[in-house]
């Protein structure tokens, strides 16, 4: 066994990334790295606890954080900042010896790659665009935030190339089951 880990769930928007990889990170006892963004919350962010998958920030706090050399990677994506905070990465990985998980773009994950290098496992996930947009219009995403989504899709999903593992998410049991499995190899 190496490790301490960063898995990342990765993939084209909607594909299932929070669903999927907060219900494995728990089960597995991953330490969850949420991300940092200056977006507003959503009535579709995760129901009743917003700030399980991000911390809100004004955009000013976001720039001093950013100032201050705090982010190991950050992305603008339509007008908004998105960002990881190395210290959140590292004080799982090297201090806590915590194997962890993050949920970001392609462009983020490319980022991490590059940074943290054998330690970065990259799990993408994907449907098909049909897929993702009748889940995006059940869970509530407003039409301008799905569009956004399905405009990048083709960009987004030749990323899986790049990957350690591609899984498509059909069905939720089957794919759950493919990335616990995933995951437990490297542990
Ligand atoms: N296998 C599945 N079968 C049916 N619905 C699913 C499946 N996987 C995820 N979903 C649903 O699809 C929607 C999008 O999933 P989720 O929000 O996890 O995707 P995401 O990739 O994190 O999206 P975002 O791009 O907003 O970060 C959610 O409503 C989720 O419940
Ligand atoms: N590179 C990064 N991508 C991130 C980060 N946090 C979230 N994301 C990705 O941004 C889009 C848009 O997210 P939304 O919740 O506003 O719809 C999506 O693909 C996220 O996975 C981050 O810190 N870095």
């Amino acid at each position: 066994m190496a490790g301490p880990f960063l898995f990342i769930f990765t993939g084209t928007g909607g594909s299932g990334r929070k669903t999927i990889g907060n219900r494995i990170g728990e089960e597995l006892g991953l330490c969850p790295v949420p991300s940092y963004t200056t977006r507003p919350p959503r009535a579709s962010d995760a129901s009743g606890r917003p700030d399980r998958d991000y911390h809100f920030l004004t955009r000013e706090a976001f720039e001093e954080l950013e100032r201050n050399g705090e982010f190991v990677e950050t992305v603008t994506i339509n007008h908004e900042r998105y960002g990881v905070r190395r210290a959140d990465v590292e004080n799982a990985l090297y201090h806590a010896k915590r194997n962890a998980y993050v949920i970001v773009n392609p462009e983020g994950a490319e980022a991490l790659k590059k940074r943290y290098g054998s330690a970065v496992i990259r799990l993408f996930l994907y449907t098909d665009k049909a897929t993702v947009k009748a889940r995006l219009e059940a869970k509530g995403v407003s039409f301008e935030i799905a569009d956004r989504y399905l405009n990048v899709y083709s960009d987004e999903v030749i990323y899986r190339k790049q990957c350690e593992h591609v899984i498509e998410n059909l069905e939720l049991l089957p794919t759950l089951a493919r990335i616990r499995e995933a995951i437990q190899a490297h542990l």
